[in-house]
This record gives structure tokens, C-alpha cells and sequence, in this order.
């Protein structure tokens, strides 16, 4: 079996680290990154490498589209016009669904080609292939979405390639999804950017108040690390569902500031009480989860 796998960053090539434990798989590797690439040969991450998807896209049996999500909605629109073998099975990383599934809508049904939207909740703010860890995706959500009903009969098919990863597989609508992500994802993301900048608008710079952090400040602001082209991709295509809880977040702000200013004891342990217990309870929901 061919698998084709475009974007051998942190997802990427992780996912390879995983399906290199099935000796019947064929791993090739895309990447436009000529020293990801070396790096992959010389580490045998995969077994063949290429700057073009359309040089190798067309001996796949399964093609994962693991890199940045404007450049995956490219890539399917270039897919659907590839004469790809019938059977094939296209799936992707991306961390919000609404614009891929639409692209695939567009170009892929038509010609009866399977797409399954795929998200894992999985990585870090690290990037590139040697970001790539064995075992990275073990126990995690891994979101299923089969973009029509021949899709969905071949989710099965797909889990079962996907088996060394160890995912827990798990199929969502793509609104329910994206809508989700805005909150669990999305969000905690800019407001670890917009602290990261406060905080050096009121500092200057991290390399000098840094000596001065502790575990409060590390675990709020790790994921501002981030790389940008990435998270500017995935903010752009979840707008609606991340200004919602936006709204929603600021409010939950200026209940803080409000108690704050009218030294209002209360209202503050009433508040504190609350995120306390709730994200206690989300420690007893989740395996491993710190
Ligand atoms: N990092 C995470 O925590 C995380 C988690 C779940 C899903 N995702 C999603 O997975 C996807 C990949 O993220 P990542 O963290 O592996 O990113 P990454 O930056 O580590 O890797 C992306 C790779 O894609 C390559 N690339 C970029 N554009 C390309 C193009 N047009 N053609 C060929 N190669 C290209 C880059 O050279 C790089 O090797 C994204 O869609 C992201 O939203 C990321
Ligand atoms: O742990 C991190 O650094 C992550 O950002 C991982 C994380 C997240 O939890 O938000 C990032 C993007 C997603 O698509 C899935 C997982």
C-alpha cells in the first residue's frame, strides 16, 4: 500500500514515525522543505520523498494532507484535478474542518473521489520534522469526518491504516467540531498571543523579565510559541465560532475586572470557585491530561 503524506512537519511526520511499524505500507513523503526532506531519507522516516504531490499523488492509495490548512485547501483543489486511482482514500490534519470539507465538496465529490476530514488533538507548539514523535498520537481524539455517504463507509478502512497510532477515534459533524475547536483550541490560543503581547507592552522585553517567571506564567503562555503562519491559517478559517466565544470570553474578563475594581470578595471566590471545580473535573474526564 502507498501512502502519500504532504507536509512532513510535527503531524506529519509523527503519523510516519506511527505507520512505519507496518512493514506492508510504502511511505512517501512531500514536503516543499528540501531539508525536511533530506532529514526524513536520512532518518528513514519514509521511503521515497518528493517536492511535488502531483508527481506522486497518482500511485496512492491514501494521501494525508498534513500541512498548514490554506495549503490544503490548495492541495485538494489540485487533487481533484489529478487522475487518481479510483479506490483512493484522501485525508488531512487540519485543525478546522468548515473550509477543507468545503473544498472537498467542490472538487473531489464530483469525481467520486473519498475525502475524510481528519483532526487529531494531538502536538505542541513545536514545528518541523524533528518536532516528529513516535507514539504522538497515542490515546488521543482523533476526529473522523467522511465528507458523504461513500466516505463514511470507508471510515472503517481508514482506522484501521491509522491502528499504530494508538488514536481514539472519534466521529463529529464538522460544525460541532469547528465550533468546539474555537473554545478548546482556537481561543486559548489567541489569548496566549494577546497575553504574551501584554505582557511585553507592560515589561518590555521577554528576554529580560523572563528570569523572573514561574509555572504560571510557562503554562499560560507555551502555546504563544506557536508558529504564525499556522495559527493565522486556522484563525482565518473558524472566524464565526471564534468571535462567538470571544464575545463570550470578554465577558467572563470584565466580570473579573468589575469584582476586581469593587474589591467585591464575594463575587471573586464565587468566580474562582467555579473555574476551579470545573477544570478539576476535566482532570477526572481525561487520561494523562495535565
Ligand atoms: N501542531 C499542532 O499541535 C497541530 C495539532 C493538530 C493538527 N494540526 C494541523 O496539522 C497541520 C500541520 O501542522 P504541523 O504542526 O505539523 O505544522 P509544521 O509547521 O510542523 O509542518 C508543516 C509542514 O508542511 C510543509 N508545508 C507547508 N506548506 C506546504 C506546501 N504548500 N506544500 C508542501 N509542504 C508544505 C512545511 O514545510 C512543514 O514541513 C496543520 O493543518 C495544523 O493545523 C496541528
Ligand atoms: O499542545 C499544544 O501546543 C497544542 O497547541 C496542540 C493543539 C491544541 O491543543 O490546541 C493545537 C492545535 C490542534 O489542532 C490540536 C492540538
Amino acid at each position: 500500500m502507498n501512502v502519500v503524506i504532504v507536509g512532513l512537519g510535527e503531524m506529519g511526520a509523527s503519523l510516519a514515525c506511527d505507520l512505519r511499524k507496518n512493514p506492508q505500507i510504502k511511505l512517501i513523503g512531500v514536503d516543499r522543505d528540501v531539508a525536511s526532506l533530506a532529514y526524513a531519507r536520512k532518518t528513514s522516516l519514509v521511503d521515497q520523498t518528493s517536492q511535488d504531490l502531483a508527481e506522486v499523488a497518482t500511485q496512492a492509495d491514501l494521501i494525508i494532507l498534513a500541512t498548514p490548512v490554506e495549503s490544503i485547501e490548495q492541495m485538494i483543489e489540485q487533487l481533484g484535478q489529478l487522475d487518481l486511482k479510483t479506490t483512493v482514500i484522501i485525508t488531512d490534519a487540519g485543525s478546522t474542518k468548515r473550509a477543507i470539507m468545503a473544498q472537498a465538496q467542490q472538487f473531489l465529490l464530483p469525481k467520486g473521489i473519498t475525502f475524510i476530514g481528519g483532526h487529531a488533538m494531538a502536538g505542541s507548539h513545536l514545528a518541523g520534522v524533528q518536532a516528529a514523535q513516535m507514539g504522538m498520537y497515542r490515546h488521543a481524539p482523533y476526529f473522523l469526518m467522511p465528507a458523504d455517504e461513500q466516505a463514511a463507509s470507508r471510515v472503517d478502512n481508514l482506522k484501521v491504516i491509522l491502528a499504530p497510532t494508538g488514536a481514539n477515534f472519534i466521529t463529529m459533524s464538522v460544525d460541532e467540531h469547528d465550533d468546539l475547536m474555537a473554545v478548546v483550541s482556537d481561543n486559548p490560543h489567541v489569548i496566549a498571543f494577546a497575553l504574551m503581547n501584554s505582557s511585553v507592552n507592560d515589561l518590555g522585553k521577554s528576554q529580560d523579565f523572563g528570569q523572573y517567571v514561574a509555572g504560571g506564567f510557562k503554562d499560560m503562555t507555551r502555546i504563544a510559541a506557536s508558529d504564525p503562519q499556522l495559527w493565522s491559517d486556522i484563525l482565518l478559517s473558524n472566524q464565526g465560532a471564534i468571535l462567538n466565544n470571544l464575545t463570550s470570553f470578554r465577558q467572563a474578563l470584565d466580570q473579573f475586572q468589575r469584582a476586581i475594581e469593587d474589591s467585591d470578595e464575594e463575587t471573586l471566590l464565587q468566580l474562582i470557585s467555579r473555574a476551579q471545580i470545573s477544570r478539576q473535573n476535566l482532570l477526572i474526564k481525561r487520561e494523562n491530561n495535565d
